[in-house]
């Protein structure tokens, strides 16, 4: 992975870094890299996350698939950090039409879901840390009786990804299901080279151990400077942005298996960095599409945010054929990649032209390796993020009110946030839609 920061300098930007903030900043970075090595070597909570390429053990990850190896599909049911992992790794890798996921309680999503997947050849993986998540639990009992209609016994193609206790890990023991464990000290948002991620990939055939040995090269590019270190670049240069006003992050995969990778970067970097005030909003965008959306904005809107633009630098081609159409002539005997490439290019220095700040992300060529390094360095980065914003990057103690709340309406006497709910301040405005 390497990060090119040229364009979110002074010289080209506004807001921007100048070449001494930069150099004041490299000094706070190798204080911070000293503090994220301490917390990876004493496997404290959140840093241990920087260890999983070392400390995932891929070969009990393929034992406790091995039942499942004839599956089809795999549907993983989940929500947060306990999903977006397996749908980030399996759509990069290109088998997210095999991994559909069910990670959000929308009936009609739930049910066309279902209907739409031969469930006697569907792996289920419910992953819950906790194993009390409503939405998770939820859709997993409707999946259960789905199963169950369907004439599929739901023991002999469920497995379970959990914390050390709970409801669903003593579920998986009631009915001895394959149980692989959400690794502790570490957050679901960073637990994707972990079972959390990966039992998908594993189920479907897909080289997990290239994923690890690719998040393991990662971790070998931690050095204590960031003018030496992709991952710290990225997260410095976000952190200065943002100081300087660039409070919107939009992050621009230019590959199509990469769309979820923006949605696993979203819950990263506003759950771990969206504390005390602070924190970028990141806004989920697509490479070339959503330039004919939101460029826009992102060119000609207010100077409040950073665009980072991820791509790998080789892909595939698929040859535009030559046209007896004179003014697209130009397209003849190009690549469809030539021409993503291009208008990568294009956009990024369109972006530069009005000065808005954006940082290029790239890899060789996106592959299970690759991968690993990418989600291994944007977790390093927003851990170096975090120590220089100086927040707790590893809890979200927020979205905990409103899951209280949820609770209080469906009956859960102990959730007094409920009462928030039905003294809500109304001002109804309704169309007058009489003739
Ligand atoms: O894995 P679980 O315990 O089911 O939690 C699932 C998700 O919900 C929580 O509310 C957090 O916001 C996420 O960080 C977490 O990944």
């Amino acid at each position: 992975m390497n990060v090119d920061i040229g364009n979110a300098l002074d010289a080209v930007a506004q807001p921007g870094v100048s070449d001494d903030s930069l150099r004041r900043l490299d000094d706070r970075v190798a204080a911070a890299h000293d503090r994220i090595e301490r917390g990876i070597a004493g496997e404290e909570f959140g840093y241990a996350a920087l260890s999983l390429p070392e400390t995932t053990d891929s070969d009990a990850i393929h034992d406790a698939v091995a039942p499942l190896a004839d599956s089809e599909y795999v549907l993983t049911v989940g929500i947060g950090g306990s999903a977006l992992g397996a749908a980030t790794v399996a759509g990069a890798l290109g088998v997210g039409d095999r991994a559909p996921v069910l990670d959000n309680v929308d009936p009609q999503s739930v049910q066309t879901t279902l209907e739409s997947l031969p469930l006697s050849e569907t792996a289920v993986h419910v992953v819950s840390r906790s194993g009390t998540t409503a939405e998770t639990l939820g859709n997993f009992l409707v999946v259960r009786e789905a199963m169950a209609d369907a004439g599929v016994d739901w023991t002999d193609r469920t497995i379970v990804t959990t914390g050390e206790s709970g409801p669903l890990h003593a579920l998986a023991n009631e009915h001895a299901l394959p149980m692989l464990s959400v690794p502790a000290g570490v957050p679901g948002r960073f637990s994707v080279l972990s079972p959390v991620g990966l039992v998908p990939a594993a189920i479907l055939g897909c080289d997990i151990e290239a994923v690890l040995a690719g998040g393991q090269a990662g971790r070998n590019a931690l050095a204590p400077s960031l003018f030496d270190c992709p991952a710290y670049a990225y997260g410095a240069v976000a952190v200065a942005l943002e100081r300087r006003g660039a409070h919107v992050n939009a992050f621009v995969p230019y590959a199509e298996r990469l769309e979820y990778f923006a949605e696993w970067f979203a819950q990263l970097w506003a759950e771990s960095l969206g504390k005390d005030g602070m924190g970028q909003t990141p806004a989920r965008a697509l490479g070339a599409t959503d330039q004919h959306s939101q460029l826009q904005l992102y060119r000609a809107g207010r100077h409040d945010k950073l665009i980072t633009l991820v791509r790998p630098r080789n892909r595939s081609q698929l040859t535009i054929p030559d046209t007896e159409i004179e003014e697209l002539a130009y397209l003849g005997d190009t690549g469809v990649g030539e021409l993503l490439d291009a208008e990568f290019k294009a956009t990024e220095a369109s972006l530069a032209a009005a000065g808005q700040p954006n940082v290029r992300v790239e890899i060789d060529r996106l592959d299970a390796s690759t991968l690993g390094e990418l989600l291994y360095g944007m977790e390093a980065a927003c851990i170096l993020a975090g120590e220089l914003l100086d927040v707790e990057t590893f809890t979200q103690p927020a979205v905990e009110w409103g899951k209280r709340a949820a609770r209080g309406l469906l009956g859960d006497t102990d959730a007094p946030e409920a009462d928030a709910i039905t003294e809500k301040e109304q001002l109804m405005i309704e169309a007058d839609c009489s003739e």
